[in-house]
């Protein structure tokens, strides 16, 4: 069984063309899918659809084969647990009030009744903390720092540590690397394939970047105007006869 299997997923705003339309497609459990497409072609709210923050016109969404297109408050909860995100702007992921650590140990917090965890262990919170800085590559002493006190790098990577947190089945990368300088972006790639292998994650990678999806997905979805337009390994993208809008992003990459 598929870990997403999405089903003719449309959602619209209040005016307009449906935003996301008529969309389907399947994640397999393991698998980083990449999603590529131009500014305003749905992406995002796509994502918003799948972590349930928006609610959708129709189709399904089914993780793990459960419903989740019709659930909400507290029936959310394994969607909450098993599907996390990690956002462009770090700055705006992460509360500013609250130190790394406290940032680090809230999700745990929250779920820490259903959790079991197989990856972490927690001893003590300290001790979880450091594994989970330690996990994204940043010194523990760091965990003591406010958000308007890291880089935009070492913010990302608490982002990214908040999400791995709870050990979730699927991450959804929305353009995790269009904040940061070329360095750290290759860097945090680096990172998130590294952590999908180790904590045996799924993502759904959305991003501008075809250079970006090529390294980290090794099959790719292509939205145009809220629909998906194409699908295809990535060796296809770049080598063989596609979609007329695929080869168009392509040429202009
Ligand atoms: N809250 C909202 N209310 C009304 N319309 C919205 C809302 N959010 C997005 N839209 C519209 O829905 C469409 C899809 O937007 P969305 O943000 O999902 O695209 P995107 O592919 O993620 O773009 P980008 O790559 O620039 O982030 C756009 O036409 C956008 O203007």
């Amino acid at each position: 069984m598929s870990l997403l299997t999405v089903n003719q997923l449309t959602k619209s705003y209040q005016q307009g063309q449906p935003a996301v339309h008529n969309m389907s497609f399947e994640l397999q459990r393991g698998e980083s899918l990449g999603l590529v497409g131009e500014s305003g072609c749905g992406k995002s709210t796509l994502a918003r659809c799948l972590l349930r923050l928006e609610d959708i016109d129709r189709g399904e969404i089914l993780l793990n084969g459960v419903h989740m297109e019709k659930l909400h408050g507290r029936k959310l909860r394994p969607l909450r647990r098993h599907i996390q995100i990690v956002l462009q702007n770090p700055a705006a992921a992460l509360n500013p009030k609250l130190t790394v650590r406290d940032s680090l140990v809230d999700p745990y917090e929250q779920f820490k009744q259903e959790l079991a965890l197989k990856h972490f262990t927690v001893p003590s919170l300290d001790r979880y903390v450091q594994q989970l800085l330690e996990a994204v590559e940043l010194p523990a002493s760091l965990g003591s720092r406010y958000p308007h006190e890291l880089s935009g790098g070492q913010r990302q990577r608490v982002t990214i540590a908040r999400a791995i947190s709870i050990e979730p089945e699927l991450m959804i990368l929305d353009e995790p690397t269009a904040s940061l300088d070329v360095l750290s972006q290759g860097a945090v790639l680096k990172l998130l394939s590294s952590l999908q292998e180790s904590l045996g994650l799924s993502y759904l990678f959305i991003s501008h970047d075809l250079a970006a999806v090529y390294q980290m997905c090794p099959r790719i979805l292509v939205m145009k105007d809220g629909r998906l337009i194409d699908q295809c390994s990535r060796e296809q993208l770049f080598h063989e006869e596609r979609h007329a809008y695929t080869k168009e992003l392509v040429s202009m990459y």
